[in-house]
C-alpha cells in the first residue's frame, strides 16, 4: 500500500505503538538517575512531531549553525512524541563524548537491534569490553603494512572502470553521459570484496551480486509501506523477518552469500597454511591471526559478522565520497584542472605508490579532505547515555533557567548527538568561507590553527575515540587511488547549467541530481587527450 493511502487512524495506531514502546524503554532507562541540565533550544511545533525545521532539508548545516549561535554551543531539540536530544557543538564536549563511547554513550536501542538483526553481532554493534576485545583483534589487519599491500586492488578496480569507459567513448570524442554514482558503487563494492575478504563481486565485470541487490533494497529503491513496516518492526518481532516479503528474501540471500564467501575464505586460508597463495585481505589476515592463537578472541559468528561490518561501514561511505568529489570537481572546473595537472606532472605514465598517495600529492590530498569535510557520509552521531555523566565545555553557556555553566549534567537515558556536518563546516571553526568547496585551505601554512576539534585533521568525518573509523587508512588509500586514475584519464562536466543536487535517502544519504529517478548522478565524461 503506498504511504499516501494510509488513513489517519492507521498513522495514529502506528505512532501510538511506537510511542508506547519508546516511553516504556526510556522510563526504564531513566529510573534512579539524576536530571539533565535544562538547556535552551529551538521550540517544538508540536508534541507529536517535535521540531520540524530539519524535515526534508537537503542541507541542515545552516540551521544547526544558527541554533548554535542563538542558543549556545550545547542546546536541546525536541523530537517526536515529546522526546528530546542534547546537541553538542562544543569541541571539548564532543571530544569528551567520543572518548566515552561504548561505555557511557552507547548505540540507541533501535540502531543496535537494526545492525544486529541485519548485519550480525560484529564490531559496529558491540559495546564496552566486547567492543574493545573485537577491535583489538581486528586492528592489526588494518595496519599501514596491510593497507600498503592492498593498494593495487584499488588501482585494479579503477582501471577496470577506465577500460569500460574507454570502450564507451571510443567512437564518441564529444563524450558520453555516464551515471558516475553507479560506477563509483562498482569500484567500491569490488574493492571492498577483494581487499576485505578476497571475494570478487564482479560488479566491474558486468555481474550483479546479491550484496548489491541487498544494499539497493535497504536503500529504499523498492519502497512500499508494507515491506517498510515489516522491516522496521522485525528487529522487535524476529518472526516478521521470516515472512516472504521481497526485502526479507533479499536479506536472506545476502546472509547466505556472505556465509558462502566466508566458507570459501576459511578454506583458502587453510590451504595457504599448507603452502598456497599469500592471503592479504583484511578478514583473511584476521582468520590467520585467530588460527595462530591458542585462545581465540573472536567466535566464528563474530568473524562472519565482521565481514558484514566491512560491507556496511566500507562500501557506501567510499562510493558516496568518490561521487561527491566528482560533483564538486564539475562545480569547480579550475580545481579539476589543477588536480589533473598535479597528477599528470608527477605521474605521466605510472601510478603513485601507497607512500606517495599518502604523502607527496598535496592537491589530491586537499581535494580528498575537502570532499570529506563538505560531505561526511555520516552526518551525525547519535547515542544514548548508559549512565549519568558530566560533560565539560570549552566555553560557558547559559541554561534555560538563566545559570551560566562550564559543564552540563547528562542523565542516564538521555539522547546525545554530535553534528558531524556542522563541526566540519562551522564558520567559527573554519572561517568565513567554511561552506565553500575550497581545497586550497588545506595547503595554507596556518591551516587548523584556530580549530580545536579533535579528529583526523580536525574533521569529524571519521569520528573520534574508541569507535573512530577503523578503515580510515583503507578509505583514504582507496579514495586517492581511484580518484587519481579517473581524473588523469577523463574530464567531467554537468550536462547544461549546474543542476541542483538533492539528498537521496538510502542507508546513508546519497547525492542525486534533481529530477533523476533514483540516486543517479549523470555527468558528461570525455577522454583526456
Ligand atoms: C570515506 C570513507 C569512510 C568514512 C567517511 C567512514 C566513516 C566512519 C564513521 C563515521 C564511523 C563511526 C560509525 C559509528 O560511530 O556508528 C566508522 C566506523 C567504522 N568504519 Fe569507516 N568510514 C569510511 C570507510 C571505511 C572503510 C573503507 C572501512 C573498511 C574497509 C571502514 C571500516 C570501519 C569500521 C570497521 C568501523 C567500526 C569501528 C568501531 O565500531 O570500532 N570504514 N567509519
Amino acid at each position: 500500500m503506498p504511504l499516501s493511502q494510509l488513513g489517519t487512524t492507521d498513522v495514529l495506531y502506528l505512532l501510538g505503538g511506537a510511542w508506547t514502546v519508546s516511553y516504556i524503554v526510556s522510563r526504564l532507562l531513566r529510573r534512579g538517575s539524576s536530571a539533565t541540565t535544562p538547556l535552551l533550544g529551538p521550540p517544538s511545533q508540536s508534541w507529536l512531531l517535535g521540531n520540524r525545521a530539519l524535515a526534508g532539508v537537503d542541507n541542515e548545516v545552516p540551521i544547526y549553525e544558527q541554533w548554535a549561535n542563538q542558543y549556545g554551543r550545547v542546546f536541546q531539540i525536541g523530537g517526536p512524541l515529546g522526546s528530546s536530544r542534547v546537541v553538542l557543538c562544543d569541541p571539548k564536549a564532543i571530544a569528551h563524548f567520543y572518548s566515552k563511547e561504548t561505555f557511557t554513550y552507547v548505540q540507541t536501542a533501535f540502531a543496535k537491534i537494526f545492525i544486529g538483526t541485519f548485519f550480525g553481532r560484529g564490531l559496529l554493534m558491540a559495546e564496552g569490553e566486547s567492543h574493545r576485545r573485537q577491535r583489538k583483534a581486528l586492528t592489526p589487519a588494518f595496519s599501514n603494512a596491510a593497507i600498503r599491500k592492498l593498494t593495487n586492488v584499488f588501482f585494479d578496480s579503477a582501471y577496470k572502470c577506465k577500460a569500460i569507459w574507454d570502450g564507451m567513448l571510443e567512437s564518441h570524442p564529444e563524450g558520453v553521459v555516464i551515471n558516475v554514482q553507479q560506477w563509483m558503487n562498482n569500484i567500491a563494492l569490488d574493492s571492498i570484496g577483494i581487499a576485505g575478504f578476497s571475494h570478487n563481486f564482479g560488479q566491474l565485470d558486468g555481474k550483479t551480486s546479491d550484496v548489491a541487490n541487498a544494499f539497493n533494497s535497504l536503500g529504499g529503491d523498492d519502497r512500499n509501506i508494507f515491506t517498510a513496516f515489516i522491516f522496521l518492526l522485525s528487529p522487535y518481532f524476529p518472526f516478521l523477518a521470516t515472512l516472504p516479503t521481497k526485502r526479507n528474501r533479499v536479506m536472506r540471500k545476502l546472509r547466505q552469500s556472505l556465509s558462502n564467501i566466508s566458507d570459501e575464505l576459511l578454506e583458502r586460508t587453510r590451504k595457504e597454511s599448507q603452502g598456497g597463495v599469500e592471503e592479504k585481505s583484511i578478514i583473511g589476515l584476521l582468520i590467520k591471526a585467530e588460527n595462530a592463537k591458542t585462545d581465540l578472541t573472536l567466535t566464528q559468528e563474530e568473524v562472519l559478522a565482521q565481514m558484514n561490518v566491512l560491507l556496511l561501514a566500507g562500501y557506501e561511505t567510499t562510493s558516496i565520497s568518490l561521487t561527491w568529489a566528482l560533483i564538486e570537481l564539475c562545480r569547480f572546473p579550475e580545481q579539476q584542472r589543477k588536480l589533473r595537472d598535479e597528477l599528470l606532472s608527477q605521474f605521466p605514465s605510472s601510478d603513485p605508490t601507497w607512500d606517495q598517495l599518502m604523502t607527496t600529492i598535496p592537491y589530491l590530498d586537499a581535494v580528498v579532505h575537502e570532499t570529506l569535510r563538505m560531505h561526511p557520509p555520516l552526518v551525525t552521531t547519535t547515542r544514548k547515555a548508559a549512565e549519568d555523566d558530566v560533560v565539560p565545555l570549552s566555553a560557558p553557556i547559559v541554561t534555560r533557567d538563566g545559570q551560566t555553566v562550564s559543564s552540563i549534567s547528562v542523565a542516564k537515558g538521555t539522547t546525545v548527538s554530535a553534528p558531524i556536518h556542522l563541526m566540519n563546516q562551522a564558520e567559527w571553526l573554519w572561517g568565513p568561507n567554511a561552506r565553500e568547496f575550497y581545497p586550497e585551505r588545506w595547503l595554507e601554512p596556518n591551516f587548523g590553527e584556530k580549530n580545536d576539534v579533535q579528529g583526523h585533521r580536525h574533521l569529524l568525518s571519521f569520528v573520534d575515540g574508541p569507535r573512530t573509523c577503523l578503515g580510515k587508512n583503507f578509505a583514504l588509500a582507496e579514495f586517492k587511488a581511484a580518484l587519481s586514475v579517473i581524473i588523469r584519464n577523463f574530464t567531467f562536466e554537468f550536462e547544461g547549467p549546474e543542476p541542483k543536487i538533492e539528498k537521496h535517502i538510502s542507508i546513508l544519504p546519497r547525492p542525486k541530481i534533481a529530477g533523476q529517478d533514483g540516486a543517479k548522478v549523470p555527468l558528461r565524461v570525455r577522454r583526456v587527450e
